[in-house]
């Protein structure tokens, strides 16, 4: 083929691209113009067919442009774009030259994406694809009067050879989309949700929920947390599972267990782990069963609806009993609740709430309740279904201390751990005192005296306790016990004279 049969259009189309295969059949070009009056005419001929390959293998990808505005007059926001920009933004930071930085309200650190005419490469089920980010002029229509005018629109160009057009093309935009939902839940600026004061727009208002708190922090028995942390992620990655068995995508956990065993700490760490955001709802501040549904079906996918200490949060009405904290300062909030208090929400309200039709709103919820006393309960609000899961937080065990040694000194083993998990096993000591006692006071406290104070704070505990336990017993039976402590007094003495006069 003689030199002057190249198509220079189609070799215009491939530069703007392929730059780089442009630039490699532009040296081809010219040196075959140059070898033209040196070379024989088979290296010509040759030299010829390897150009026509290589446009043909040009010509064998199809470009898939996906535009940033979308709809007829191309004044919607198109969120495929939104997405593909948030899924290239790790390739883009890690190989583009020329990059954009973004940080919107709502994340919390710096989106990257690809400056214009940037391009990045990606592979899925071994295929390679190639993105470019282009801008051009597209005519976008004025909504109000109907004019189309010339406007700069940005695009991705997303570059895949012919074969890859329909069901690959199809299955990678869908994973690109479900990767940038992943990612801008992980990335996006979590809130906490509070319904006592309510807000200007909404029956909720929110803060940033930045609380520190994690799985690897909270002290109790390993095996019991890894249980947990499973169930949680198992959760999140079961939206198929929840659409096939027909059920709204949520769960229930139960937290019960002493004050100070950790349960509002559980919360902060099961919404830090999952990234969801956080509803306290404060049943005392809700007026009647209709705006407790409202205030649910407000509440946004991902999150965690939280109900703390339900056995005192509300007189719940209806047959069910009337309920009251055993705890003497609970009791006090319950009663100062109770003055301010104006709601009218019953059990079944509640109940309808969570598992009912409402509760179908949006996705992915998980509801916590909280309680000290889980006799108090009625039976309805916690049956499985509603409360899946029951988690018990204890009092410290030897393995939830020896996580609380990790965190607060940085120690795995030590002499008197032997003495702490004896004094564990006969004393009753929250995570919370615990935690208090290893916690350095000065510079000064190292891991020994630290550790020896808690060894005193639970000698003292242990001593307590048994004083208790005698005055208890006195005060139940005075009329038994008290003898009965003489009597094993004389025997002891009696004991003891028998032994010095057989001696
Ligand atoms: N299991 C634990 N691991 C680590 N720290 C804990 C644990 N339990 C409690 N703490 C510490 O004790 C403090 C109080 O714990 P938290 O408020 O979670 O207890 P609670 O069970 O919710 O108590 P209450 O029943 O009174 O609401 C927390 O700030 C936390 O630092
Ligand atoms: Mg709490």
């Amino acid at each position: 083929m003689p030199a002057s049969s190249f198509s220079m259009a189609g070799f215009s189309r491939l530069g703007e691209s392929w730059a780089e295969l442009g630039s490699a059949l532009a040296g081809l070009m010219f040196m075959h113009a140059m070898l033209q009056q040196y070379m024989p005419t088979w290296f010509l001929s040759y030299l010829s067919s390897l150009t026509k390959k290589l446009l043909n293998y040009s010509n064998s990808k199809v470009q898939i442009s996906v535009s940033e505005f979308s709809g007829d007059r191309m004044n919607k926001r198109n969120q495929l774009y939104l997405d593909i920009e948030i899924y290239l933004s790790g390739l883009a930071s890690a190989h583009a030259r020329r990059l954009k930085a973004d940080m919107s309200n709502k994340s919390k650190t710096p989106v990257f994406s690809m400056d214009d005419q940037q391009e990045v490469t990606d592979e899925f089920q071994g295929v390679k694809v190639r993105w470019i980010s282009k801008k051009e002029n597209r005519r976008r229509s004025n909504s109000l009067n109907n004019d189309s005018t010339p406007d700069e629109t940005r695009f991705y160009e997303l570059v895949v050879h012919e074969n890859e057009r329909g069901k690959f093309a199809e299955s990678y935009l869908l994973h690109v989309r479900e990767k940038a939902q992943e990612i801008s839940a992980r990335n996006r600026q979590r809130k906490l949700y509070s319904n006592k004061s309510g807000g200007y727009h909404s029956l909720w208002t929110d803060v940033i929920f930045d609380h520190p708190a994690s799985f690897e922090k909270l002290a109790m028995d390993p095996i019991k947390k890894r249980e947990i942390m499973n169930d949680l992620k198992k959760f999140s990655s079961s939206k198929d599972y929840y659409a096939k068995i027909g059920q709204a995508w949520k769960r229930g956990y139960l937290l019960y267990g002493p004050p100070g065993t950790g349960k509002s700490t559980m919360i902060a760490c099961i919404a830090n782990y999952l990234g969801y955001d956080v509803y306290f709802l404060e049943l005392t501040a809700v007026k009647n069963n209709s705006q407790l549904r409202e205030l649910i079906m407000e509440t946004s996918s991902k999150s965690v609806i939280v109900i703390e200490d339900i056995d005192c949060s509300l007189n719940l009405t209806g047959q069910r009993r009337k309920l009251s904290s055993k705890d003497p300062v609970k009791k006090k909030k319950e009663d100062e609740d109770k003055e301010v208090s104006n709601s009218n929400v019953t059990l079944s309200g509640l109940l309808n709430s969570i598992d009912g039709l409402w509760s179908h709103c949006g996705s992915e919820k998980i509801i916590v309740f909280t309680t000290n006393h889980l006799e108090d309960l009625d039976p309805a609000l916690i049956r499985t279904g509603r409360m899946d899961k029951h988690i018990k937080m204890s009092y410290c065990c030897f393995e939830a201390f020896k996580e609380l040694a990790k965190i607060y000194l940085d120690t795995e083993s030590h002499v008197l751990f032997d003495d702490v998990k004896a004094l564990l096993n006969e004393v009753n000591m929250t995570p919370a005192v615990v935690a208090e006692n290893l916690k350095p006071k000065c510079a000064e406290d190292d891991a020994d005296t630290c550790l020896k104070k808690l060894v005193g704070a639970l000698q003292e505990a242990r001593g307590k306790a048994v004083d208790e336990v005698e005055v208890k017993d006195v005060k139940a039976e005075p009329k038994l016990i008290a003898p009965m402590k003489v009597m094993k007094k004389l025997m002891s003495k009696l004991k003891l004279k028998h032994k010095k006069a057989e001696k």
